[in-house]
């Protein structure tokens, strides 16, 4: 698996009561980690979803390395807040489901879950049943779901918004191993700024109504990162100025 660039040049979408998103421009580069932040009803998801094919553009475009997006495709996997899990698959069958979409062999399909359960650290939990996971480990099948199929471009919508702090940490901490590790491209909704920050190696503030991109900042620590490193004072800075930003277009807004 390689990443993959990501392109979306002026993007508007309207569902016909004025636009959603305004001429909205960004490039991800390659194993670039993005964060999109912004109020309620800023276009976030409405963005993530043009992105994965599954709203349509009014104008612009949005292309994965250079290929036009006319609508999903196995070039980029999303997870969202509330998981996809499938209540009648055990954890191993739900892993595989997206291979068995694609028509991967049996083999390959059962080297590659044994890989992406370890991966996501769902090792030993193969044959357990949905119903008797945690919240977190919901979202581990989620992920090594997506992982499976081994998107050049991760895309999601605010994946661990209803989990508990510690669960979000860990799973914040494997998601960033994980990426870091594959080389990936990921966008990641949140209205979380210490996870913003943590995560991403750029931070999107989109403004609302119309949803624009209002200020991008750089998030200059390397991936991995030591969950420690949200106690730093340079880690402060920088959500400080994430957060900054995003009330002055609030204010403006
Ligand atoms: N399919 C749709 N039809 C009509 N309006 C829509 C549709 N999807 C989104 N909207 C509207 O577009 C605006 C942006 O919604 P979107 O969900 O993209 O915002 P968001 O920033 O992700 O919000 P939140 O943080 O609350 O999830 C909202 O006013 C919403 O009501």
């Amino acid at each position: 698996m390689s990443p993959a660039a990501l392109t979306i040049t002026e993007a508007t979408v309207d569902f016909g009561a004025g636009p959603v998103l305004d001429q909205v421009s960004l490039d991800v580069a390659a194993g670039e980690f993005v964060c999109v932040v912004g109020a309620s009803g800023s276009g976030k998801t409405t963005l993530l979803n043009a992105i994965a094919g599954l709203v349509e553009l009014d104008g612009g475009t949005v292309a994965v390395d250079g290929r036009r997006v006319t609508g999903p495709g196995p070039d980029r996997a999303v997870v969202f807040q509330d998981d996809a899990v499938f209540p009648w698959l055990s954890v191993a069958r739900n892993a595989a489901f997206g291979l068995e979409t694609q028509g991967v062999g049996k083999a390959e399909r059962r080297t590659r879950v044994t890989d992406v359960l370890a991966t996501v650290g769902l090792t030993g939990s193969e044959e357990r049943w949905p119903r008797e996971l945690s919240g977190g480990m919901r979202k581990r099948v989620d992920l090594a779901r997506a992982l499976a199929v081994r998107p050049p471009v991760l895309l999601m919508d605010e994946p661990y918004g209803a989990l508990d702090m510690l669960t979000k940490e860990r799973l914040q901490a494997d998601l960033d191993r994980i990426v870091s590790h594959e080389g990936m491209t990921v966008v990641f909704i949140t209205h979380d700024l210490e996870e913003a920050v943590f995560l991403a190696d750029r931070v999107i503030v989109l403004a609302s109504h119309p949803g624009r991109v209002a200020a991008e900042i750089r998030v200059p620590f390397a991936r991995p990162r030591d969950p420690e490193l949200r106690l730093t004072p340079d880690f402060q800075a920088v959500r400080g100025e994430v957060l900054h930003h995003l009330q002055a277009v609030e204010t403006t807004a």
